[in-house]
């Protein structure tokens, strides 16, 4: 699609010999849900790494609001609007979790060594807009009971929801979640399900997932792309995608 929001063309990531990366190409549209599945192994994660610059690719393009990006930081990147969840939680366990909240925000809020040293009503402003915003998402998210606790305290389901939280802080355009289902119980797999939907349909951001449970995939992607030993093999709405032999064959030879 021409004007998409995200356009990965091409992509290959060699590590030494191996090429887990082969050709990959996707989209991601405004408001759009996509997934990208595949069996253990084939490549899910490195595509994630490279898209949000944690890689540098060896080989093809990413654009992002019409910005070639494969060559930049990923902190360069996560100022651009793109941010990401990690496969295993990645939360500062000692601090309390609106503190949490609070550091996320630090880089996106512009201010300077003087505004900060004498607490000028700009810097108070938008000190006070953050510890407002960090309260908003404890709520969306179920945690505002447990603000001063720390992180490293939550229970693990609760730990993936501040992990989303603290993307959402920042206002993305396009949220990158790896694996959020898990380890979460059905009741919380459930929970995520809506707060995914909700982050789509309510905060009009983008969701890019990566997530082994069938079950919340197919119920809640637009379109899903597959990948198989590190190429594309499939790519369509969830209906489509069940139904594509090729993918079938893919999972069949995972058991
Ligand atoms: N930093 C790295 N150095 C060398 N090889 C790597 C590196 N990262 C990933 N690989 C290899 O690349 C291949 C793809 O791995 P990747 O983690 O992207 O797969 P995945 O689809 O995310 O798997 P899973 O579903 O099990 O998380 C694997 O063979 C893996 O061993």
């Amino acid at each position: 699609m021409a004007n998409a929001m995200l356009k990965v063309r091409d992509l290959s990531m060699r590590f030494g010999g191996l090429l887990a990366v082969n050709g990959v190409a996707l989209d991601v549209n405004e408001r759009e849900i996509i997934s990208v599945i595949g069996p253990n192994g084939a490549g899910k994660t490195t595509v994630f790494n490279c898209i949000s610059g944690f890689y540098t690719p060896t080989g093809g393009n990413i654009n992002y609001k019409g910005q070639e990006i494969h060559t930049l930081a990923d902190y360069k990147i996560s100022r651009l609007g793109m941010v990401r969840t990690f496969q295993h939680v990645r939360l500062f366990s000692q601090m309390t979790v609106i503190e949490n909240l609070l550091v996320a925000q630090h880089r996106h809020v512009n201010t300077n060594l003087f505004s900060g040293l004498f607490k000028t009503p700009s810097y108070r402003k938008k000190e006070q807009e953050s510890i407002d915003r960090a309260v908003y998402w404890l709520k969306k998210v179920n945690l505002l009971e447990f603000a001063n606790r720390e992180a490293g305290n939550l229970a693990y389901g609760q730990q993936r929801r501040l992990e989303i939280a603290r993307c959402m802080v920042t206002e993305p355009g396009l949220l990158m979640l790896d694996e959020p289902a898990a380890g979460l119980n059905p009741k919380e797999t459930k929970e995520l399900d809506e707060l995914i939907v909700s982050l789509k349909e309510d905060y009009n951001v983008s969701i890019l997932l990566i997530e082994h449970d069938m079950n919340l995939v197919m119920g809640i992607s637009d379109r899903i792309y597959v990948i198989n030993q590190g190429q594309p093999l499939a790519s369509g709405t969830p209906d489509q995608i069940k139904a594509n032999p090729d993918v079938i064959k893919a999972y069949l030879g995972e058991v």
